[in-house]
């Protein structure tokens, strides 16, 4: 194997587009010489069936050809051997979940609410989002194993993780790795697992899914307070909760139900989001198809049961373009940016992504004299 470092250098710049890592630390490259300006270079994919394969090609030849000292780029294509691939695998996974690491930086925040319905989906999908168009690195988990709708909500109802042996790369759509119960399912069949299987895909979900380095990891949990509110707490200790809700008083009375768990699981209720929350008819004027004040009195209601400040973090308006949105899997915060709508949910996830964090349990660096 010989490897010119000049060339070295400029294949560094190259990424793996799943893996979001340079390719020459991946293994990917197998040689590389500068021969009277010619590159020879071989690149090894992870699989024969990379999906990946054209990007790859055309990132390496554009990162060879802008070197001065290249005139014509030979590249060779192969794949890994197995021996390769479980030396990339080993390289890149933890044997335990890295979220629920003390030292791990990624905020995970499940979005909970009481009852099917009102929205938490769709929220979900729209502020992993707006987080990530604001320049953070986000991932995403379909836990709502009854009812995952968040590739369709995300544009990409048939994308399938590319497996590499064990491990699983989740697609990405509008900057989001996402990852859905649906893509584990054949021909959209409903799921029907009880308890410790929707336990063991949650715990495989974050073991075996390379993620890497997330700044959010948000999960869309199932309505209610099933099995998996209990699981994520188990896998996640640190994870936070977010309870959407309608106007609706009964509404939030349910939602009040899935926020308290929290009592039993020891998570911390960061907000509550009341969606629907009016309809601007055209005359300007609002309408409040399903009530009022719901979201501040789950709030309110929330802090007495905790014991701990629970804030009403917005309230989303109906709006006829999120649904419209949800069903061209281009989300509200992308197509609309402006619309009030949007401009809730956008102001939401900077709430929820810069708050201070707690440093407990976090590696300060000091050693205490
Ligand atoms: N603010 C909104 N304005 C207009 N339509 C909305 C709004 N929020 C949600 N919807 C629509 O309401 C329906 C239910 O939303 P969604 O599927 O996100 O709810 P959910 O709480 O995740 O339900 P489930 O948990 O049962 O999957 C969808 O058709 C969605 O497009």
């Amino acid at each position: 194997m010989s490897l010119a470092p000049r060339l070295l250098e400029a294949l560094a710049t190259v990424q793996d587009p799943e893996l979001r890592r340079p390719i020459t630390e991946l293994g990917m490259v197998e040689s590389a010489v500068l021969a009277d300006g010619t590159a020879h270079v071989k690149v090894l994919l992870t699989i024969a069936a990379c999906p990946m394969r054209s990007t790859i090609e055309a990132d390496v030849s554009a990162a060879l050809a802008a070197l001065p000292e290249v005139t014509e780029v030979k590249l060779e294509l192969g794949v890994m051997s197995p021996a390769q691939r479980a030396e990339l695998r080993e390289s890149l996974k933890s044997r335990s979940i890295p979220f629920s690491d003390p030292s791990s930086l990624t905020r995970v925040i499940g979005i909970a609410s009481g009852k099917g319905g009102v929205g938490k989906s769709s929220l979900t999908a729209n502020l992993a989002c707006a987080m990530a168009a604001d320049g953070l690195r986000v991932g995403l988990i379909d836990a709502d194993v009854h009812g995952f709708s968040i590739p369709g909500l995300l544009g990409i109802p048939n994308a399938q993780p590319t497996r590499v042996d064990e491990m699983i790369l989740p697609p990405v759509a509008h900057g989001v790795k996402v990852i859905s119960i649906g893509m584990f399912v054949p021909d959209n069949k409903p799921v029907i697992w009880r308890g410790p299987m929707l336990h063991r895909a949650l715990e495989q979900f974050l073991t075996d899914v390379h993620f890497g380095d997330l700044d959010v990891l948000l999960l869309d949990l199932p309505p209610g307070t099933g099995d998996i509110a209990i699981s994520v707490s188990q896998l996640l200790p640190g994870s936070e909760l977010v309870v959407v809700t309608t106007p609706q008083a009964a509404a939030a009375q349910v939602a009040e139900r899935a926020g308290s768990i929290a009592v039993q699981t020891g998570q911390k209720v960061v907000g509550v989001i009341e969606n629907m929350s009016w309809l601007v008819l055209p005359d300007g004027s609002t309408m409040e198809v399903f009530g009022a004040g719901g979201g501040a009195e789950l709030a309110k209601r929330l802090e007495l049961v905790l014991g701990t400040e629970v804030p009403l973090l917005g309230q989303v308006p109906l709006d006829p373009m999120l649904r419209a949105g949800g069903d061209a899997g281009v989300p509200l915060v992308l197509s609309h940016p402006e619309s009030p709508a949007a401009a809730q949910i956008l102001a939401m996830s900077r709430a929820l992504t810069r708050r201070p964090r707690g440093l407990a349990g976090l590696k300060l660096g000091v050693t205490p004299v």
